[in-house]
């Protein structure tokens, strides 16, 4: 007992325990994931409209550091058929994707109308999944808003995307709820309103003159704050649609994605620790926090301020407990110092939690960089903040809905080198000793997505780097080839 209570403990750390999926319970999900914009491609086509990203990939093609776009990306609108069977292929359970609302809704309101052809795309997509036993976990918005409703009143900064947002997901609910069992209303918000309403790195691209983003329009201290805020109420007024109305019948289940870090004190000292929990609080907390008990975290409350808008008692009521599972996606960790307060700093979400967050600590990085310069590899950090979760919002159901790591994207490789992902068969390996031994702590983890499925359009980093366990060829037909790690989780999941 001894033994296994010692390798149970680090075990994600040092010796790299052979596992397989037996070694977690019974009915546990294994999966990839993917998002539209990443993937689909078919942009102008089949009747779809024009989403954020499509307009900022556009006219920021200088915030884009490749310059490329998601016109075509993967081609899955194309094939699709293809990527179900690299998936059935490795023996997956489900693929997590997300539903393009301009494929569905192309000016965004149901008013303007329903677009029949993409309808029949997310059919054919879940037919061939459920033909292939592949369960599909479907993601209504990951991040790519329709330009249509950012140009009629502003997008997420307007309370009227709460019933704009509730109407494109009844629609789903209608289409496709007899198949689909698996809901997450959105993906990542702290990313999204972040991303593109404080540092504008991310459609729709807003943020203050004095951040990086080199934006025309914004203001990182207030806007973030608004967009999420309408954010949570269209989640609740959703999550209250679904059990209302199609619950019961359709027998499904519903949540919402939160992404977070493991946050590390710089140092033992109290400020230090302070600022480590803080920064959890902006991040995860800010989201997270409304769902468990119905209002933002103290230390938000305390350093936002009157920037940070308030619920009512019925919202409060709403939002506590709308959720059936939180989804988790965890890349990476950081250490935090204390930022002291000081009168020069403008206001930002980017400072208001007043960390100073750093990768390395007196030279020596928290774990081995990956090719996106914030991923560095830290599993214990993923046992320290599932145990996080479970120990501060009353052990929630929990799918890890993303985890991974990703390679350049080297074009003077030869194919069968850049098949060789031998840093991502260990990262995947160790996060998962890392679920492993949260969950025999007593974390209440259901599932495990692998991001990604195939190599994609990684938004701000374009085609620069891979985070597939399948490499796209980008320069012949889009061709996909599994990498080390497609059979490596063969293996792991062959039973
Ligand atoms: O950066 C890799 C991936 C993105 O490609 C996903 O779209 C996004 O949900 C995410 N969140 N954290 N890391 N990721």
């Amino acid at each position: 007992f001894l033994l296994l209570a010692v390798t149970s403990g680090a075990a994600y750390d040092e010796a790299l325990r052979p596992i397989d999926r037996r070694s977690f319970p019974e009915g546990f999900v294994f999966g990839t994931a993917s998002a539209a914009y990443q993937y689909e491609g078919g942009a102008m086509e089949g009747g779809r409209g024009p989403s954020i990203w499509d307009t900022f990939a556009h006219r920021h093609p200088e915030k884009i550091v490749d310059k490329s776009n998601g016109d075509v990306a993967d081609d899955s609108y194309h094939l699709y058929k293809e990527d179900v069977r690299l998936m059935k292929d490795m023996g997956m359970d489900a693929y997590r994707f997300s539903i393009s609302w301009t494929r569905v809704l192309p000016g965004g309101t149901l008013k303007s109308g329903v677009n029949i052809q993409g309808i029949k795309y997310y059919n054919n997509l879940i037919n061939e999944l459920l033909s292939k036993g592949v369960q599909p976990f479907v993601t209504l918005f990951h991040w790519d808003s329709p330009q249509a409703l950012e140009d009629k009143y502003g997008g997420f900064l307007s309370p009227n995307i709460i019933n704009d947002y509730k109407d494109y997901a009844e629609i789903c609910f209608r289409e496709f709820g007899d198949r689909v069992k698996h809901w997450i209303t959105f993906n990542e918000p702290t990313k999204f309103c972040q991303g593109g309403y404080a540092s504008g790195t991310l459609a729709p691209g807003r943020c203050s003159p004095w951040e990086m983003g080199n934006c025309t329009a914004g203001d990182s201290g207030r806007e973030p704050y608004i967009a999420g805020h309408h954010l949570l109420l269209a989640h609740a007024a959703t999550v209250g649609l679904y059990k209302e109305k199609y619950q019961v019948v359709q027998k499904g289940e519903i949540g919402i994605t939160l992404e977070s870090e493991w946050y590390v004190p710089f140092s033992g000292s109290n400020t230090d620790n302070n600022a480590a929990r803080r920064s959890i609080d902006f991040e995860l907390g800010w989201f997270l926090d409304p769902l468990n008990r119905g209002d933002y975290p103290q230390s938000m409350r305390e350093l936002v301020g009157n920037r940070l808008p308030w619920f009512s008692k019925e919202q409060s009521k709403l939002l506590k407990g709308a959720f059936d599972f939180i989804g988790l996606n965890y890349y990476t960790s950081s250490y935090a110092g204390n930022l002291p307060a000081s009168n020069g700093l403008k206001n930002s979400y980017n400072t208001d939690a007043r960390a100073n967050l750093t990768n390395v600590r007196n030279g020596v990085p928290i774990g081995p960089r990956a090719a996106s310069p914030w991923l560095y590899i830290y599993p214990r950090g993923f046992h320290e903040l599932l145990l996080y979760i479970k120990d501060n919002y009353e052990n929630p159901a929990i799918y890890i809905t993303e985890n991974g790591v990703d390679e350049a994207n080297n074009k003077s490789l030869p194919l069968h080198e850049a098949l060789k992902d031998n840093a991502r068969i260990e990262y995947h390996h160790k996060h998962l000793l890392a679920v492993m031994s949260a969950i025999r702590d007593g974390a209440n983890v259901k599932g495990y997505f692998a991001w990604s499925l195939l190599d994609n359009f990684e938004w701000s980093n374009g085609y620069t780097v891979r985070f597939g366990l399948n490499f796209v060829d980008y320069n012949d037909g889009l061709k996909r080839y599994p990498k080390l790690s497609a059979s490596w989780f063969k293996k792991f999941l062959k039973t």
